[in-house]
């Protein structure tokens, strides 16, 4: 769909400088999505992998962010592999929904109510990033942290429109319960991508 070098925004790396690599296509359908523009992959250009690997080469950050829509819906392989041949770190943000493909240096789950994730990716995960839109989140968070390995990272991220009334929340149940992080939408507040 697009490429951008910018800061990542969010999670364990945030602050960092990172090429992001957004793929077109995505059906799970989070009523909040803030990218819902990314859905149909028929309303963006087809980019061959050579050109998305040259471009993502002539950035200085040798950190590539693969995210999407859901970059899962496709077999990332060849892509990572030949990002890796570059020299570059390869990270994803998916939602899981999909079997794992690709070779990744960093993986950040965000699981979907709307489509759950595939039990397979699991073990993989390095950073487990959950939206907090309401109240009963929190519950249905634990269940995700309970899965993974345990040096996984654990963060709760409020929903943009509903950062004023949830942050709050989340702010005490991390206070409450350390094992988890807050992260915030930082490239947001910046007016950064
Ligand atoms: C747009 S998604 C694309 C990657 C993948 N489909 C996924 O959901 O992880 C990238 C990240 O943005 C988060 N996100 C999307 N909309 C958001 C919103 N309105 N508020 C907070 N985080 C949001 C997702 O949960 C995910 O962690
Ligand atoms: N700066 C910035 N950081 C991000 N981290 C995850 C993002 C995403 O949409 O996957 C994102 C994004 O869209 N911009
Ligand atoms: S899975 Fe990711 S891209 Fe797809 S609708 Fe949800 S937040 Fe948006
Ligand atoms: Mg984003």
């Amino acid at each position: 769909m697009e490429a951008f070098y910018t800061i990542q925004g969010e999670g364990f790396h945030s602050g960092r400088a990172a090429y992001f690599i957004r793929l077109g296509g995505c059906d799970v359908g989070c009523h909040w999505c803030d990218v819902k523009e990314s859905w149909n992959a028929e309303d963006h250009p087809l980019a061959t992998v050579e050109e998305i690997v040259n471009l993502a080469a002539a950035h200085p950050a040798k950190v590539v962010v693969i995210t999407g829509g859901e970059p899962l819906m496709y077999n990332l392989k060849l892509l990572t592999q030949k990002l890796h041949e570059k020299g570059i770190q390869t990270f994803i943000e998916t939602s899981g929904a999909y079997p794992l493909s690709g070779e990744w240096d960093w993986i950040c789950l965000s699981p979907k109510k709307f489509k759950a994730p595939q039990e397979s990716v699991m073990p993989h995960v390095s950073e487990l990033k959950v939206v907090i839109f309401n109240k009963s989140d929190f519950e249905w968070a634990e269940q995700f942290a309970e899965k993974l390995d345990p040096k996984a990272r654990l963060y709760l991220q409020p929903e943009w429109s509903k950062a004023d009334q949830v942050t709050p929340l989340i702010v005490e149940y991390v206070k409450n319960n350390p094992k988890w992080q807050i992260s915030v939408q930082t490239h947001k507040y910046m007016n950064i991508p």
